[in-house]
This record gives structure tokens, C-alpha cells and sequence, in this order.
């Protein structure tokens, strides 16, 4: 009798869901301590990583053979004071690293971020410290730091020249040249006696060598193209750069699909001469891949080893010094990220979504392979998730980052010797009483959609609980992303594997899409036709995920609802605008909702007489892909967030949609999140947010 009194009061108090699911606390969710800029030194058994710990982001290192970690600096205060471009120096005793600035943005990544209205931010610096510890020193304002090879001094860019400095700061920075341009990405030489940089010149791009105050800049093989990525071979003598088109020439169609194809050169500072090695094929796939970060072009032991699209998936290939046929290193059904060239240039270790498990398509593992031929071995089988692997400079170990299903990411390190386990390090900053156990397993779901693409999605669910739940659609951002079967690799979406964690708690069926557009699955679904601004095809893959939903016999398909950040705010957007008769609540965090901006700049230029041909039909397909064209259909409530300082996508966006949602009287709720960017650099920024989600979704599903 008594059981039944508490569950009539439980049900009557609207505490059925927390009944059934045990609810976890947002709090204790999101203290596990984020890692990532792992990276190791040239010689011995070095290595370092940034930690976030609930906003407090510091530098931590371990060496070999113990690898015990040690916290190297001390910020203590969840400032959103970001750390990147961490690095050791070749001879292992300093590590440098970026303090400031938000380095995901698309605009001012370099400015102070001050989520805590500092009255004085803090600013973008440049910082060294010594590996056996000590107190850090300020190098100087910049970003993009690299070691010297003789580990004495740093070089690195500002204000769109070069400067050096000796590493452990007893002089100041000093400009290393001034030149034309906005100067960047310096590349030290194999004896550390010149550096390769780009010189941006707005419709085309130089690749130049500085060497000394006496000696002129020498511009490598200046054409009317955009050079890029110097790479220099291990003797010194030769660069391999990439090659693109510069600007400019008739307007072409702005929805016809064409290709950024790219040549790979080298240039002989002996002779003087450019030699072509490869181009890549003249079709859609031979794109020059826009890989998060950086070109993959590496000058490997007499191989020069690049990453292309063009056999339909990022794979790694390897050519002759002097040209002729690329060999592929990689071949199979994955794409390959992360990747690095071993001290003796004759290993590249990277991440791939490969393995002989067909769920490893939606995991990451480690993966090796020689420069010189495909003999592929996945490091880290199983149904973990591994990346960012890096060899110790002594080769005895590679050190990477991993996670389960259940427990958050964390460095490890794997001898690399036969038969070893992988070693977690820095056990003990993951909080004893973190509710790993209490996580669900994500379960692989794919679904066709009615244009024929195969989507993969991951489905969070808790046992039990009422016959009919409430369910949530989750729309990653990117768009050139995808979600995992388990921990996330970068901060923004190890969060939102929190978020979509917490709300299976709650009792929510949560389902995460991996939509068009993402990567993971290919080139052509990464490339889709007709997608974002060119007709946003892909909304079509969230829709089809809320009809599949619908019809799930445990969910209550009156409850459906939808929620993500950025390019998944603006697939939110478009759900609640389009099909709010499927999607009865959402939640838009930072998103897109005019499209015709990015189409308004390039497309209808006023001072320019020849125009695209279809310049005024692109901007209609623009129009049509924004959801601010759908707000006469736009019935259900919206809760929308956004950070005024967002260097990816402009506050106004939000501004302005909110307006909109005020002519049309539709129910809305707003949170503003003042001065942290796109990232909620701030800790309890970001938990404040995943709180609000939560509370809108359990207020209207
Ligand atoms: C130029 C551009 O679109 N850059 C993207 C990286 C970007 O900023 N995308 C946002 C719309 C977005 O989705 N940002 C986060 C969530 C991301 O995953 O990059």
C-alpha cells in the first residue's frame, strides 16, 4: 500500500521522471577535467597537455617510463582565459603555450575574451615555463608560437608580422622583419638558421624565407596563385608548399558545386626552381580538404606525405621526392584526422574512424602507418574512443587521449612494445565520486531519408519509466562534424555528450544526428548537393530523425522536441519554423538565421558589372534556407541563447530573430549571455546554459 501512496505522490508532484531515471546533477556532470593539446618532445619521453578544470585551464606534463602527471602552472579561477598552441621544445625543457583569445573562432580569435568583466582583460599571450617548473613568463603578445630546433628561441605572429624571442624570456620580443602583407605561420629550418612564412596579400599569398637582418627575404616562386603550408625537407635545401588559385576572374555560378583544386610543389632554394609534383584531379572530390586546423603536408623521410579527398574519403598518400604516382597509405571506408609525423619522420600516427567493428565508422581509434608503405595497424582496437596520438621523442610510447562510452576523456600513454595496455594518466583528477557508471551507452541508429542518404545517429535512453517519453532531436554544430559513440574530442561537443547524457537522466528519449554536411561517412555526404545556404537539404535528415522518433513506440510523439548550438541552432530554427507541427519545443543556442548575409557581400555587388549569372537566384535559395523565411508557419515555443562576444556567429543573428519572434507574438524565452564567445569560455557559463536547456524542455515536453 505504501508503495503505491509514494507513486501516486511521486506522479502527482510531476516527479515521474525523476523516479524512473536517476537524475543526474549537472554539476558533478560537468566536472570531469577536460583534456587536449597533447604533444610531445623531439627527443626522450616528454609530453604535455592543457587540462580544463571546470574552467580553471592549466598545463600539465608526465615523463617517461613513470608518465605521473604533474600540474605545471596555476590558474585557478574559471576565467575563460583559454590554452593553445601548447608545445615542448625540441630538447624537452621548456613548454610554451598560448594564454587568451578564443582560437575556434572565425573572426578576432586573437582579442581578450572576458567572461568574468575583468575591468582590465586579460590579454593574448605568448607564455614559456620551464618543463621541471617554475613560475611562466610572458614572451610576448601573439599567437601560432614555434620552437626553435636549437630550443633557444620562439617565433611567432602579431599584428600580422613574425617576431622571435628567447625562449626563456630575458630579452623582449623583437619584429623579425617587416614586410608586405599579413605575415604568418612561420616554419623554423631543420638547423633553425631561417624561417618559412606566408605573406597573405588579400587575392593572392606568397611563400617567403627570412635569414638574417643582412640577407633579403627570398620569395619562394612568386606567381598570381595563393601559396601556402612551406614544409621544409629534413636536409634544408627544398620546401614542398601547397598551391591553390588566387582571386578574381569572371564570376562564376554561386550554386554551381565547383572544386578548390590545389598542386603540391617543392622549390629548390639552390636552383631556384619549382618543381610540380601533384595535382589533384580536376573533379569535385580533387577539393582542397578543408581540414579543421592545419594542411596535412608533411616532408617525411624521402617521402612527401599529403591528405586528399579525392577516393571519396581523407586518406593519407605518399609520393616520391621527386614526383610521380601517389601511393595510398590508408585505403578503406574512414577518414583519417589528427595526424603526426614521428621525430624520425618515418611513422605518421593519426586518428581514424576505422576498425574491424562496424560501429567504429562512429568511433575514433589510433592508427599507424609508415610513410612509405600501406601497412595500416589500428593501435587502440575496441569500443573506446581514442585521438590526438603523439610518439615520444624516444619512440618509446605513444601518448593519446582517451574515453569510453562513460568516462570523460583522459590522457593515456601506450608503450610501444608488443602486448602493452594503455596507461591512464592523471587518474586522480577525474573526481572519485564523477557519476561515470550512471551514463548510458549510447546505441548506433541509422535511418534513410527520402532522398536516399543512409544518417547515423546515436540514441541515449535510460530503462524504464513510463510507457511514453518525451524525446529531443540533437543538432551538432559545424556543420563538418560528427557525433560519437561516446566521448566527444573537442571541449564544445564533450559537452553537449554531457548535456544529451543528462537529458536521458531526465527521462528524455535523446536522439544526436549525424546530418549531411557532417564528416565521417565520405565525400559525398560531406558535400551534399543543395546543402546549407545553397538550400539547406540537410534539414531534411532532422526531420526524418523527429518522424522516426515519432515512431518509436516508447515516445509520445506530441512531445518531440529539438535543440543544438550554431549550425545546429540554425537547424533548430529551421525545424521550429518549418514542421512545428512535429517539433513542439526548441532550443536555439547561438544560431544562424539569415542566410542571405553570406550570400548579400558576394553575391549582388553592386560596383562590380559583371555579376554571377545567378547572382539574384542564390539569393532567393539563401532566403529559402534561413529560417526567419519560415515565421508565419512558426508555431512552437523557442528558448534562445547566445554570448554577445560570439566570434562565430554574430549576436546580431539572434537579435534579430528575436525581434521577428516578437512581431509574431510566438512564445520565446531568451538568455544572454554577456561577453563570453561561442565557446562559453566561462565554466558556469556553459552549465548555466545546459541548465536552462534542461528546464525549457522539462517546462514545455
Ligand atoms: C566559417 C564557419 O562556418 N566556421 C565554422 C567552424 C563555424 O563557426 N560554425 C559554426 C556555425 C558552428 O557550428 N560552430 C561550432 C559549434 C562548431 O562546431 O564549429
Amino acid at each position: 500500500m505504501k508503495f503505491f501512496y509514494t507513486l501516486f505522490i511521486h506522479l502527482i508532484l510531476g516527479g515521474w521522471m525523476a523516479l524512473f531515471a536517476q537524475q543526474l546533477d549537472m554539476d558533478a556532470l560537468k566536472a570531469y577535467p577536460f583534456p587536449n593539446e597533447l604533444t610531445a618532445a623531439a627527443t626522450g619521453a616528454r609530453i604535455a597537455w592543457a587540462f580544463n578544470e571546470q574552467g580553471q585551464r592549466n598545463i600539465y606534463v608526465a615523463e617517461g617510463p613513470t608518465f605521473t602527471a604533474r600540474r605545471l602552472t596555476n590558474y585557478l579561477q574559471d576565467d575563460g582565459q583559454e590554452l593553445s598552441s601548447v608545445a615542448i621544445s625540441p630538447d624537452g625543457k621548456w613548454v610554451i603555450y598560448v594564454r587568451g583569445g578564443d582560437h575556434g573562432s572565425n573572426w578576432n580569435d586573437d582579442l581578450p575574451v572576458n567572461p568574468s568583466f575583468h575591468p582590465v582583460p586579460t590579454k593574448v599571450q605568448v607564455w614559456s615555463i620551464p618543463f621541471g617548473g617554475g613560475e611562466p613568463k610572458s614572451l610576448g603578445e601573439g599567437e601560432n608560437p614555434v620552437i626553435s630546433p636549437k630550443s633557444d628561441k620562439v617565433a611567432y605572429s602579431k599584428g600580422g608580422q613574425i617576431y622571435t624571442v628567447p625562449i626563456d624570456g630575458t630579452a623582449p620580443a623583437t619584429v623579425l622583419f617587416t614586410a608586405r602583407g599579413t605575415n604568418s605561420s612561420p616554419v623554423w629550418s631543420p638547423d633553425g638558421s631561417r624561417i618559412a612564412f606566408q605573406s597573405n596579400r588579400t587575392d593572392h599569398q606568397f611563400i617567403g624565407v627570412y635569414t638574417d637582418a643582412q640577407t633579403p627575404i627570398r620569395w619562394i616562386d612568386p606567381q598570381f596563385k595563393r601559396d601556402q603550408s612551406p614544409r621544409w625537407s629534413p636536409d634544408g635545401q627544398k620546401l614542398a608548399f601547397v598551391r591553390t588559385n588566387g582571386s578574381g576572374g569572371k564570376p562564376d555560378s554561386i550554386l554551381a558545386r565547383r572544386p578548390n583544386l590545389w598542386s603540391i610543389l617543392t622549390f629548390d632554394l639552390t636552383t631556384g626552381k619549382a618543381t610540380p609534383l601533384w595535382t589533384s584531379p580536376k573533379r569535385l572530390n580533387g577539393t582542397f580538404p578543408t581540414t579543421h586546423g592545419t594542411t596535412n603536408l608533411h616532408w617525411a623521410a624521402n617521402r612527401i606525405v599529403f591528405l586528399s579527398y579525392h577516393d571519396g574519403w581523407p586518406h593519407l598518400y605518399s609520393l616520391a621526392e621527386s614526383g610521380g604516382a601517389p601511393l595510398l597509405l590508408t585505403p578503406g571506408n574512414f577518414m583519417c584526422e589528427h595526424i603526426q609525423l614521428s621525430s624520425d619522420k618515418k611513422t605518421l600516427l593519426f586518428t581514424a574512424n576505422a576498425g574491424t567493428d562496424p560501429l567504429d565508422i562512429d568511433r575514433r581509434h589510433v592508427v599507424k602507418v609508415s610513410v612509405d608503405r600501406a601497412d595500416m595497424q589500428v593501435v587502440t582496437p575496441g569500443s573506446g574512443l581514442e585521438w590526438s596520438p603523439v610518439l615520444t621523442g624516444d619512440g618509446a610510447a605513444i601518448a593519446f587521449i582517451g574515453a569510453t562510452s562513460q568516462r570523460p576523456p583522459m590522457p593515456h600513454v601506450l608503450a610501444t612494445s608488443p602486448s602493452a595496455t594503455p596507461q591512464l594518466l592523471a587518474a586522480d583528477k577525474l573526481p572519485a565520486q564523477y557519476p561515470a557508471s550512471a551514463l548510458v551507452t549510447p546505441k548506433q541508429v541509422t535511418f534513410k531519408t527520402p532522398d536516399g542518404f543512409t544518417v547515423h545517429a546515436q540514441l541515449f535512453e535510460k530503462a524504464g519509466g513510463p510507457s511514453k517519453k518525451p524525446a529531443i532531436v540533437y543538432v551538432h554544430g559545424g556543420p563538418p562534424r560528427q557525433m560519437l559513440l561516446g566521448w566527444h574530442y573537442s571541449d564544445y561537443y564533450a559537452n553537449a555528450y554531457a548535456m544529451n547524457q543528462y537529458l536521458a537522466s531526465l527521462g528524455f528519449v535523446v536522439l544526436s544526428v549525424n546530418y549531411r554536411l557532417g564528416i565521417g561517412y565520405g565525400f559525398e555526404f560531406h558535400n551534399p548537393k543543395n546543402g546549407g545556404g545553397y538550400g539547406a537539404s540537410e534539414y531534411t535528415d532532422i526531420k526524418t530523425a523527429g518522424e522516426w522518433l515519432a515512431k518509436q513506440s516508447q515516445v509520445d510523439s506530441k512531445r518531440i522536441g529539438v535543440y543544438g548550438g550554431s549550425y545546429g541552432g540554425f537547424l533548430t530554427a529551421m525545424a521550429l519554423g518549418k514542421d512545428s507541427q512535429l517539433f513542439a519545443a526548441g532550443v536555439d543556442v547561438h544560431g544562424v538565421h539569415d542566410r542571405t548575409i553570406e550570400r548579400t557581400r558576394n553575391l549582388v555587388l553592386p560596383d562590380q558589372y559583371d555579376r554571377a549569372p545567378d547572382a539574384q537566384y542564390a539569393l532567393e535559395v539563401a532566403w529559402k534556407s534561413s529560417p526567419i523565411a519560415y515565421m508565419d508557419t512558426w508555431k512552437s515555443p523557442v528558448l534562445i541563447i547566445h554570448g554577445d562576444d560570439d566570434r562565430n556567429v554574430r549576436f546580431s543573428q539572434s537579435t534579430d530573430l528575436v525581434r521577428r519572434l516578437e512581431d509574431k507574438d510566438i512564445y520565446h524565452e531568451t538568455l544572454v549571455i554577456v561577453d563570453d564567445t561561442h565557446h562559453f569560455m566561462k565554466h558556469q557559463n556553459q552549465v548555466n546554459v545546459n541548465k536552462a536547456i534542461a528546464a525549457f524542455f522539462l517546462k514545455k515536453l
